[in-house]
């Protein structure tokens, strides 16, 4: 379970895209969000966006694995779907902020390995927001305003990822999903491969 979080802005949408377009083995987690769906976005693929009335249904009936409220909408991950991908040991990504980060660390424990993406700098940010041309000046505002508040969070994560240029940003990702999948999947048999091989060096 792979986990991206990042400041609005610093490119984690981007380097998943890439990675899912890339990496056939991950599946994208489906957020629900109360947010006003943006105009390059489709209902049911970037997000399943709802009313608030429907969305704390949802998070009441306890069909959402972790939420959380961020730049004043409410954001969830739909527990059904998270949990069928871990127990067919599908690998996954999670496009979550630091306080979805927090909660699924505490559910899923060592099979989650989060990213943190930085931007190059604030002034950065806010060019590739304004560039984005998908937010107001007044939503991009406030998610600047909200950018220090959830970088001082990057110490909790696994990674850091710093997304000056694109492509270097992109290969670090794919790195460390190698190097994790090499650890996941090598690890088990281990134990038996030295076992074994001590004791026939004890014989010989
Ligand atoms: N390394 C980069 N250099 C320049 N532009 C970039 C880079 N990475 C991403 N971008 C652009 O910056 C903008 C923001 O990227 P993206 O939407 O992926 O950010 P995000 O972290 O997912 O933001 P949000 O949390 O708001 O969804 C996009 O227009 C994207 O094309
Ligand atoms: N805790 C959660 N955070 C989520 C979820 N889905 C998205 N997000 C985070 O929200 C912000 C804003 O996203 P945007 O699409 O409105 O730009 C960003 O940090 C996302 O990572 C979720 O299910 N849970």
């Amino acid at each position: 379970m792979l986990v991206l979080s990042s400041p609005s802005g610093a490119g984690k949408s981007t380097i998943a895209r890439n990675l899912l377009e890339t990496d056939p083995a991950f599946r994208l987690s489906v957020s629900v969000t109360t947010r006003k769906r943006r105009s390059s976005e489709i209902d049911g693929q970037h997000y399943h966006f709802r009313s608030v009335p429907d969305f704390e249904v949802m998070r009441d009936r306890d069909e959402l694995l972790e939420w959380a409220e961020v730049h004043g909408n409410f954001y969830g991950t739909p527990r059904a779907p998270a949990e069928k991908a871990i127990g067919d040991g599908q690998d996954m990504l999670f496009d979550i902020d630091w306080q979805g980060a927090q909660q699924m660390k505490e559910k899923v424990g060592v099979d989650m390995v989060s990213i943190f993406i930085l931007p190059p700098s604030i002034d950065e940010l806010r060019e590739r927001l304004k560039r984005r041309a998908e937010d107001s000046d007044e939503v991009i505002e406030t998610r600047l305003r909200n950018a220090r508040a959830e970088i001082a969070h990057w110490r909790e994560y696994d990674y850091i990822v710093v997304n000056d240029d694109l492509n270097d940003a992109f290969h670090e990702v794919q790195a460390i999903v190698t190097a994790e999948r090499l650890r996941r999947d090598r690890r088990p048999g281990l134990f038996d491969f030295v076992s074994e091989m001590l004791n026939e060096s004890a014989v010989v």
